[in-house]
């Protein structure tokens, strides 16, 4: 055979591969409302950037007659390309190959992009469409999940890891997504659960749909286990670019600076945000959208713990991760999920270089029964801690309410803030001015001849002398006190000044934050 002869081989081995499970399986996928693992990845990836590895991998399995199948690829499509002109690994599990199932040889293809992602320092993208462990490959399917699971644990915090569950992914097989970054899921098509509704029947009696289980919106809204929700593939891909235009490739990098709003000014309407009765809620993004750049916040988990709010925006083109309290939703209280959403956000910025931009406005943690003994304590320890343990810049605008336990918490001076900024509107105190005046104004409101209009009386003293921004800033918990039409000006600066920041730590092999 001349080389020409064997290239025309190549072709026709190429164009085998290329057809996947066929066409009778690509098209029950479309019928089901999924794109295939290579259109997939032509919507994710600038085009004709992908470089496919291992595409000529085959199983080796002998059992129960997976010796006479042929499994192109594996199942799985992995390679590097391009997002916006950056590198990035992807793999992309190809459910027209006996489901997506992952064999030995699946599994070593994504391990070997892993580890190639982590010695490029380039991030990794996979696209999860699968029915778990490939039943006839038994233990080597499991060793094989094992072996995704230690890589992903240790590209944690050194590359971006994100997962996008665009079909089934059950059983252990959920353990790779959820120990990335960030999890983007399908409507109607994702699913993500241990065991499926057929064995907690059996085990429990509950009866339930695969949808109501672990459909995309459970997980958004529920469990707190997904950050976004797609309407279909397309717009799955879509988010994972927006998402990455965020991201450094790497945590030796910084992150991208992209399109930069110079103008220092933040729009007069500003001032009518917050209602005049302070016990009123507003949209705390009505806030945010005024002060980053071209008014774009990238919000993540919006479906999830909407008591606080955090996403991604730019200042003067630089990211910056925002976390603030909602007082639209239970007047921004902490409680147990909105303390893990903040927490794990925090310290996925920490690990890559971005600065956290805090807004504050919040009456405390959450009172209640279920809250104490759902773990409050511990889950509220991890806001602490993670505000603690950054080193990236910290700046936080103290917009109205900061009592008590959550003041502290929430990115203050006290747990390592750069700068505090404070509207003349915060109120910065132990707690609320009627619980307060309630609680150290007792005797007198009892012996008075008239105990209401003393409690009256002794709540508004308590509210001119404590309810303000004055007294913690004069001990200079506050760095300044601003005008809330220089909101944009005072970040920038700040943000500008902490661009040298370095601040170090003791050194430990890791810490333990309150799991
Ligand atoms: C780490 C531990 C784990 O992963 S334990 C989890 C093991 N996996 C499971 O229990 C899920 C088994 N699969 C299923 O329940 C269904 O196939 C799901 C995923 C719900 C998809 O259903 P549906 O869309 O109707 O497709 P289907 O059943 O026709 O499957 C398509 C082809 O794929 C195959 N398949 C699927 N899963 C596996 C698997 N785990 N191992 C081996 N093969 C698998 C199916 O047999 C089917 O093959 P074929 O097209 O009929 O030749």
């Amino acid at each position: 055979m001349s080389l020409r002869d064997k290239i025309e081989e190549l072709k026709k081995i190429e164009k085998e591969i290329e057809q996947g499970g066929g066409p009778e399986k690509v098209e029950k996928q479309h019928r089901a409302g999924k794109l295939t693992a290579w259109e997939r990845l032509e919507l994710l990836l600038d085009p004709g950037t992908f470089v496919e590895i291992d595409k000529f991998v085959e199983h080796r399995n002998t059992y129960f007659g997976l010796d006479k199948v042929k499994l192109p690829r594996d199942g799985v499509i992995t390679g590097v390309g391009e997002i916006n002109g950056r590198k990035v690994a992807v793999f992309s599990q190809d459910f027209t190959v006996m489901g997506g199932s992952l064999g030995e040889m699946h599994a070593k293809k994504i391990v070997k992009l892993l580890d190639l992602a982590l010695k490029m320092g380039i991030p990794v993208i996979g696209i999860n469409d699968s029915g778990g462990a490939r039943i006839q490959e038994g233990v080597d399917a499991l060793a094989g999940y094992g072996e995704i699971f230690l890589r992903n644990t240790l590209a944690s915090g050194v590359v971006p890891q994100i997962t996008v569950i665009a079909g089934p992914c059950a059983g252990g097989a959920v353990y790779s997504p959820a120990l990335t970054d960030f999890i983007v899921m399908v409507d109607q098509t994702a699913r993500m659960f241990i065991t499926g509704p057929n064995v907690i029947k059996a085990v429990t009696g509950e009866e339930i749909s695969q949808e109501d289980l672990g459909g995309a919106m459970v997980h958004n809204q529920k469990s707190g286990n997904a950050h976004f929700l797609a309407d279909n593939d397309e717009k799955a891909m879509s988010l994972v670019r927006t998402l990455l235009s965020y991201l450094p490739s790497n945590n030796a990098e910084e992150p991208p600076v992209e399109d930069p709003d110079t103008s220092l000014e933040t729009p007069e309407d500003i001032l009518d945000i917050l209602p005049d009765n302070p016990n009123k809620g507003y949209d705390v993004r009505d806030v945010i959208k005024r002060v980053v750049d071209h008014g774009e916040f990238f919000e993540v988990q919006p479906y999830f713990a909407k008591n606080i709010v955090i996403g991604f925006a730019r200042i003067q083109g630089k990211t910056v991760g925002i976390v603030a309290n909602q007082p639209s939703v239970l007047a921004g209280v902490l409680d147990i999920d909105s303390s893990d959403k903040a927490a794990r956000f925090i310290r996925f910025l920490d690990a890559f270089n971005i600065p956290i931009l805090t807004f504050v406005d919040t009456p405390g943690y959450l009172p209640g029964v279920a809250q104490e003994h759902g773990g409050i304590i511990r889950h509220g320890a991890k806001l602490l801690y993670a505000y603690s343990e950054a080193t990236v810049p910290k700046i936080t605008v103290i917009l109205r309410k900061a009592y008590g336990g959550a003041y502290i918490a929430m990115g203050s001076k006290h747990l390592g803030a750069d700068m505090v900024l404070a509207w003349p509107s915060a109120e910065i105190a132990v707690m609320g001015p009627e619980g307060a005046a309630n609680i150290i104004f007792k005797r007198e409101i009892e012996a008075s001849s008239n105990p209401e209009e003393t409690r009256r009386k002794l709540i508004e003293e308590y509210k001119q002398q404590f309810a303000n921004p004055y007294i913690a800033a004069s001990r200079g918990y506050v760095d300044m006190v601003i005008d809330p039409r220089e909101t944009r000006k005072y970040i920038m600066r700040a943000l500008e000044v902490c661009e040298t920041k370095v601040e170090y730590r003791p050194k430990k092999k890791h810490g333990n934050i309150p799991l």
